[in-house]
């Protein structure tokens, strides 16, 4: 008998490290932009500089105790791939815990942090941005990712108090899991899918062996935000991303493929992104959104990113009601491993190299706007 071994989420760049060193990092000392910094927009992306950016325009803003948040949950995401969301159930006050424990992180001095360096073929710990390779120029930011429990790195950062950072992250993974399902149910009932119509989501749909990775993103002050970047244009690999930013703009969604829109913070909202896997998950109906965060002069800025995504063995495909004449099937199944790997050699290419037929409908493939011209 063959035993196929299951690649785990903290396996998947043991054939693809990062190979730029992350023992340089310290961008609050600089008061000049270094040229290294000075950003090339990808040419398949709309300028970061445009002084036009929309103001016409803004991501839904949803309050999920309405009756008709399903509704209006459904047709943000069919539109725009993103929401905002309040009423979310989320105490305000592990928010606030989780931001100041993400500044407390981020605020150590820079040898601290590199204690918990991220090693280049692993995925936990602090360091650069993982798609800072696919860009000829650095980003302004900084992170810290998270799978699992932090442990291991919190007793590094914090030898004595590293036990209270770990219950508030462990309280704040409980909290998104279950904001995912919620939206995912209500966002997939929309489209006419049941519990049933899921078989990985186990049995009463609570996505039990469900996997997530917390992303702890830090954007200095910056002596040149014109003509730098916090976080390059990209879509998660997620099925569902919840957001947490602090009170300092910087995140854009791409809106048609020909312009950003600013994701206004809003006090308590959470901004609720689609991932490259609902996209595939629902055949392309609720499109994975491309965005990036811009830097600026005056206000450190941090994010806190939840990418909810399957189990490792869950095999994703498009969902059999969801394929149809009109719709034919766009994606092959996937796992997450596998489609993250995938990622870390294509990066924006990803989903169109895998895309099996060109869609039929006027369903918002915002895939086709991001790809990069290679
Ligand atoms: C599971 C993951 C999603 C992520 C890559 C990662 O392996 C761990 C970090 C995640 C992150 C955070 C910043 C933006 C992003 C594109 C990146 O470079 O690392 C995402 C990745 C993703 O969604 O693909
Ligand atoms: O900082 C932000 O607003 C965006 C972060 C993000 O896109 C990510 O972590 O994937
Ligand atoms: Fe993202």
């Amino acid at each position: 008998m063959t035993t196929t071994t299951i690649p785990k989420l903290t396996d998947i760049y043991k054939t693809h490290p990062l190979d730029i060193p992350t023992n340089k990092l310290n961008l609050d000392s600089l008061q000049q932009l270094p040229d290294t910094y000075d950003w090339i927009q990808p040419d398949a992306f709309p300028s970061f500089r445009d002084p036009n950016i929309s103001l016409s325009d803004s991501v839904p803003l949803i309050d999920l105790s309405l009756p008709n948040a399903p509704h209006l949950i459904g047709n943000a995401l069919k539109t725009w791939g993103v929401f905002q969301v309040i009423n979310h159930g989320v105490p305000i006050s592990l928010l606030n815990s989780m931001e100041s424990f993400t500044n407390t992180l981020f605020d150590l001095p820079s040898p601290h942090k590199l204690k918990a360096a991220r090693t280049p073929d692993g995925v936990t710990g602090y360091g650069l941005p993982r798609i800072s390779t696919f860009f000829p120029k650095r980003m302004w930011s900084e992170g810290f990712t998270i799978v699992g429990s932090p442990l291991e790195h919190f007793q590094k950062l914090w030898p004595n108090e590293y036990s209270k950072y770990c219950d508030i992250t462990e309280e704040y993974s409980r909290e998104m899991k279950s904001l995912c399902g919620r939206v995912i149910w209500l966002a997939l009932g929309e489209l006419g899918i049941t519990r049933e119509d899921v078989n990985w989501a186990e049995a009463n749909g609570d996505f039990k062996t469900s996997n997530a990775v917390i992303q702890l993103n830090s954007y200095p002050v910056c002596p040149d935000p014109d003509r730098a970047m916090g976080l390059g244009a990209h879509t998660d690999t997620s099925l569902l991303t919840i957001l947490y930013q602090n009170n300092t703009r910087g995140l854009q969604v791409l809106r048609e493929g020909n312009r950003w829109v600013m994701v206004e913070p809003v006090t308590g909202a959470l901004v609720v992104q689609v991932g490259d896997l609902l996209h595939i998950l629902t055949n392309g109906l609720y499109p994975s959104s491309a965005h990036q965060a811009v830097v600026n002069q005056n206000r450190k800025r941090i994010s806190i990113a939840y990418f909810f995504g399957p189990s490792e063995s869950a095999e994703i495909s498009p969902l059999n009601k969801l394929v149809t004449p009109t719709q034919p099937l766009l994606y092959p199944t996937v796992t997450w491993t596998e489609y993250l790997r995938k990622k870390a050699q294509l990066f924006n290419n990803t989903l169109s190299s895998i895309r099996l037929s060109a869609p039929l409908t006027g369903a918002l493939d915002i895939n086709d706007h991001n790809q990069v011209k290679v």
